[in-house]
Parts: C-alpha cells; structure tokens; sequence
C-alpha cells in the first residue's frame, strides 16, 4: 500500500475507540492546518497593507508606444477589465478606419493617381465614399492636411470608455457625441466596406504608393481588414485593439487590479502621458513618487521627424528626452525600464533597403544594417548615457519589444513584473 496517500486509510480491524481516537486527530491536525493558513492569508495582507502602493509612470514622445503598453498590461495581468472595455475601442478603431479612408479619399483628390473619369474607376468610388461617410467627417473641422492622418485624442480622466458603453453622460469627449452616434456610424461603415475594400485595392491605390506616397500608417491594418472590422457585427481582437490609435492629450491615470497569481487583488498605478513637445511640461508633477519609469523609445523613428517640429529627426529627440529623464534627480529613486520598441517596423525599413547609417551619423556605414545590429547600438548608447548622467547608481533592464505582438510581450511584461516587485520588497524592507 502506498504510503503516500493522505490521510491514510483507517488500519484493518480498528475498533471502535481507535476509531474514535483517530477522527479526532485528523480533525485537530485539520484545525491546526487551516489556521496556519489563516495566519499566512493575514501576514500577506499585512504585508501588502504597509507596502507602498505601486506607481509606475510611462514616458517617451508621440506615438512611442505608451499607451499600446498600458493595453499590454492590462490585457495580461487584468484581461477581464481589458475584455470589459472592447466594446469601446470599437468606436476609436472605426474612427481610425474612416479618418484613414477620408485622409486616403483627400490624396487621390490632390493627384492624378489612376485613371480619372470613366465609368467604374476608382474616382468614382471614393466620391462615393465621400458621400457616405460625411457623417464621421462631421466633427473633423476643416481642411484635412495632405501630409498627416488627423489623430483621435481624448483628454485623460474624460472616462470616455464607460461614457460610449453607455453609462455615463456629458462626457467631454470630443470623439463622438452619444452612443445612437456611434451606431449610426457603424451602419454607414458597413454598408460602405465592399466599397473600402474595393478603394484599398484599386489601381489609383496601388499608383499612390507607386509614386511613394507613404501609405505606412497604423490605420492601414484596419483598411486591410476593412471586410471585418467594418462589418456591422464586428468585435475587435486584443490584436484590434493594440493597434488602435488615441493619441494621449494630458495626463491619464489608470487604476488596475491585478488579477494574476502572486499579486491578485493588489491595486496598481499606472500612469500614461501625453508625449507631443507641448505636453511635456505636465510630466514633471508626476515623477516625484513613483517606484518604476517605463521609457519607450521607438526604434523605426530613425529616418522620421517628428509630427510637432519637421526640423527634428524622432530618433534624436528620443535621445535627448532620454538623457533628460535620466538626469532627473526626482526620478533618481525609480526603478528604470528601457524598451526599445517597434523592432517589427525598425525590421520593414531595413530590410526594404533604408540604411540606419544614412540617418544616424555615429553609426559606422560598414556596420549590418540590421535589427540586431542597430537594437544593440542603441541599447549601448542609451546605456551609457544611463550610467553617465544619472544622480546615483542604479541599474537599467532593458528590453528589445513589438508592443503589437501580445506574445512576444508576455515575457517582457513578466520580466517587468518581477523586477517592480523585487524593487518594491526592497524599498519595504528598507523603510
Ligand atoms: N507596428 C508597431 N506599431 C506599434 C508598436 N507599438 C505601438 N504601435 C502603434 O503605434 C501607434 C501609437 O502608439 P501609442 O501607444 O498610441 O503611442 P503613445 O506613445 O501613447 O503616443 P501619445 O499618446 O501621442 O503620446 C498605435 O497605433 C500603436 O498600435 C510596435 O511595436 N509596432
Ligand atoms: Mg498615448
């Protein structure tokens, strides 16, 4: 008989008393057993009472990937508040969509891409588009820009997720104006995706991008998957939903409950800005008590300028807000996380032949261009300036990341996780 089976069966021939006698054992051993877990469920909560709440901030410019990263975490240690909130990313990818077909409607209109005029072209659908989707352009204002895509903003704490899943009036949102809204904005999309579809392939399309026109914006992907996401019963993925633009106007606070193994329950800060040149001033407010900084730099900005200042190459102006942050005497006590992001897209441009030493003069022409190559020269230079420029020693993790790509990110989030807390027990212990 196996004396690994708990409790262990009753002996042959036990008597009543023995019996008896044994009963009460087991039920005392049980007794002593739940109360030492008691005691254990009591110290953590202790434990976690006196622990200081975690705060962590996210820095790094304009489309650096911040707030794709806030969806990251919340989809891996909070899914349930993540799969809550689908609904109202429905509204923002639609909006991404439609201001992406208008943007794409306004450069056919400026040139002479495809073949004008006869029956059946593609200028005569996307007069058709036009028309069916004034609606959405109703809030555009006038003059859409032939250089940019018009960005979907909201300002931080406007709770305009609850406010389109329909619970919570007056919203200051300026991106739609009541749920109905939405709805019908929905009709019209769909009864236009046959067409969207048809315009994303057609010749004029395809000579655009011909003439080199950059098409390579993060709304492409929803005029790929126009057939779906346009579709009236349509549901974004978590992949959707990473790629949903909102650009951050202000500061947002987010309040995640952990709903992962060894945190469960605990409440976690995370606090995402605004990264334009005009929102940088606010950051500084929100340095003071945080335990972790979270920078994203995105690597494919190199041969991109920023959207602000067209004299600003993106990839400096990440490097010198790198060295700011670093020299930061209020963050001096923060745990520091790099990551070096948009590797997939950094991967596209070298790979179609744009040449990392063309943009970065310090970057030896003769070295690969390749991500490795270029990922471990930046990761070298940001380093360094880490270690020269910080008020007192501390240590960087870096990461190399594709905030798009939930897998890859789950071991970076579990790396960051693991760091934060160690970092976190450390501080307690230290208090
Ligand atoms: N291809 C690719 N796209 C990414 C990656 N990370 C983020 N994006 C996309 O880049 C766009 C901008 O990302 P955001 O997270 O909104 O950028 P942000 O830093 O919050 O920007 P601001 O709010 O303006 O400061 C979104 O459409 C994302 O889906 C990445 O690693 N690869
Ligand atoms: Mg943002």
């Amino acid at each position: 008989m196996s004396s690994n089976v708990w409790p262990p069966p009753p002996p042959k021939n036990e008597s009543e008393d023995e019996k008896a006698a044994r009963l009460a054992a087991e039920k005392e051993a049980k007794r002593i057993s739940d109360e030492i877990d008691r005691a254990l469920e009591h110290e953590r909560q202790e434990l976690r009472k006196h622990r200081p709440q975690t705060k962590i901030l996210l820095l790094g410019q304009a489309e650096s990937g911040k707030s794709t990263m806030i969806k990251n975490f919340q989809l891996y240690f909070c899914p349930s508040s993540f799969q809550a909130e689908t609904v109202a990313w429905r509204a923002v990818i639609h909006l991404n969509l439609a201001r992406f077909v208008n943007y794409l409607l306004y450069v056919l209109s400026n040139t002479n891409a495809g073949s004008g005029g006869k029956k059946g072209d593609p200028n005569k659908d996307y007069r058709m588009f036009q028309m069916r989707l004034s609606p959405l352009k109703a809030d555009e204002g006038p003059g859409l820009r032939f250089e940019t895509v018009p960005e979907v903003s909201v300002r931080g704490g406007t709770g305009w997720k609850a406010f389109i899943r329909g619970r919570r009036r007056g919203s200051q949102s300026r991106m739609m104006t009541n749920p109905e809204e939405v709805n019908d904005a929905r009709r019209i999309l769909d009864a236009c995706k046959e067409d969207i579809v048809a315009l994303w392939k057609s010749p004029a399309i395809l000579a655009l991008e011909k003439e080199g026109v950059d098409l390579h914006h993060h709304a492409r992907y929803f005029v790929e998957h126009a057939a779906r996401v346009a579709d009236m019963k349509y549901t974004p993925t978590p992949d959707d939903i990473l790629r949903a633009r909102l650009r951050t106007v202000g500061v947002e606070e987010h309040r995640m409950v952990m709903e992962t193994a060894a945190e469960k329950g605990e409440e976690w800060v995370l606090y995402d800005v605004g990264g334009q040149r005009s929102q940088r001033a606010s950051w500084a407010s929100y340095f003071e008590d945080v335990n972790a900084m979270i920078f994203l730099c995105p690597m494919s900005g190199f041969n991109q300028r920023l959207a602000e200042d067209r004299s600003v190459n993106r990839l400096y102006d990440s490097m010198e807000l790198w060295d700011t942050v670093c020299r930061s005497r209020l963050l001096s006590k923060a745990t520091f996380i790099l990551l070096l992001n948009k590797a997939d897209l950094l991967h596209a441009k070298l790979k179609a032949g744009i040449r990392f030493s063309d943009y970065v003069k310090n970057y030896d022409e003769d070295q690969p261009n390749t991500v490795d190559a270029v990922s471990a020269y930046l990761r070298k230079e940001m380093m360094e300036i880490h270690r020269v420029y910080s008020p007192r020693k501390r240590q960087l993790h870096v990461h190399i990341t594709c905030a798009i790509d939930p897998t890859l990110m789950a071991a970076v989030l579990n790396s960051m996780r693991d760091v934060i807390l160690v970092e976190m027990l450390h501080q307690t212990t230290l208090l």
